[in-house]
């Protein structure tokens, strides 16, 4: 039997672009995940978060591909094992906690479930807190059509706003208003606050869980991602920045709505040299890109609803890599 108490396991969600990966680089930044084992989950192929968590210098664990609640629990449930094993047999620090970013379209009352009717993890974790993160410009819309991101508030014990640089007071109160009807048990957490998951939460964090998670069963939420697909857009060689950028701007203004999330490396031709920039948007707004420093080539995801990522790629390589398309038809017309 091992030494160890019952581990926590805090789950950090939020739907597509919240802000999840940003938000564990500023607790990495405080210090604030010292004697935590983190996981990630990526809804789609390509770990980015990952190379943008190392960014900051933290030692994550990667869970696959696909959304952890609904595609590929089976990898959850290895991933804790092995990290706990490792805790025992000393190949890893001896964490005190554990915390998985779910992906943008998890749903974490799915996982809490499942964990805590594991007979081989419930003796060995138990419920931490939920904090889901709303983006406060594109929340109200995404609570208006995602059905995940409805999920994600139900079982919130913490709902933490981001992007209030990029939005008024109004958008809070009037999303604060939305989420304290979809689950009162919920504390909004105040903006100052630099960890969320430190934040003091009304009486016992279990109680308020298993209220919070019967209030969750009873709504109908459907937990599979059927119109949600993802793609991935690569390049052999480095791309001109500006094609891709006239491509990209054209391809939002069109189907903005449409594509949920896209984010990766494009590696860009220069006078000589090759740089990389880690590219994002999250549906019509694209985030400033951020220079890495080095250049691994062209690998970027896009989550779109609705729409066929085949044709996406395939207007990719048409009008950005000038490679010829294995066929597709091009349905998307930028
Ligand atoms: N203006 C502003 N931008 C933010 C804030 N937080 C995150 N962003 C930007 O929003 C974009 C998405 O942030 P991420 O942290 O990658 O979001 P995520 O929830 O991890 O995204 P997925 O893993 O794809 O679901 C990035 O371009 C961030 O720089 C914020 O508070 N203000």
């Amino acid at each position: 039997m091992s030494g160890y108490e019952r581990c926590p396991v805090d789950v950090l969600t939020g739907f597509l672009g919240a802000g999840k990966t940003s938000l564990l680089r500023r607790l990495i930044a405080v210090d604030a995940l010292r004697d935590t084992a983190v996981l990630v989950n990526e809804f789609a192929a390509l770990p980015v978060d990952d190379r943008l968590v190392s960014i900051a210098g933290a030692p994550v664990g990667l869970i696959g591909e696909g959304c952890i609640c609904c595609v590929s629990d089976g990898n959850l449930r290895a991933a804790l094992i092995s990290l706990l094993d490792a805790r025992e047999s000393g190949a890893m620090p001896p964490f005190q906690r554990v915390l998985i970013e779910t992906s943008g379209l998890a749903d974490p009352g799915a996982i809490l479930a499942a964990l805590a009717a594991d007979p081989m993890l419930k003796p060995r974790l138990r419920p931490g807190r939920v904090v889901t993160l709303v983006d406060l410009v594109h929340g109200e819309a995404t609570l208006g059509d995602s059905a995940e991101a409805v999920a994600q508030i139900v079982c919130a014990d913490a709902v933490f706003f981001t992007k209030r640089d990029s939005a008024g007071g109004l958008e809070a109160a009037r999303l604060a208003a939305t989420i304290n009807a979809l689950n009162p048990l919920a504390t909004i957490v105040p903006e100052d606050v630099a960890d969320p998951f430190a934040w003091p939460l009304p009486g016992s964090g279990d109680v308020v869980r298993s209220r919070a998670l019967r209030r969750f069963h009873a709504v109908p939420v459907e937990p599979r991602h059927l119109e949600i697909a993802a793609g991935l857009l690569t390049a052999e060689a480095p791309i001109e920045w500006s094609h891709f950028a006239a491509w990209l701007s054209l391809l939002l203004h069109r189907h903005g709505t449409a594509i949920l999330r896209m984010k990766g490396e494009v590696a860009i031709r220069g006078d000589g040299a090759v740089s990389a920039v880690m590219v994002q948007s999250v549906r019509h707004v694209v985030h400033a890109p951020e220079h890495l420093d080095r250049a691994e080539g062209t690998a970027l995801v896009v989550i779109a609803r609705g729409l066929d990522p085949a044709a996406i790629e395939a207007s990719f390589r048409r009008h950005v890599t000038g490679e010829a398309t294995s066929g597709g038809q091009e349905r998307v017309a930028v």
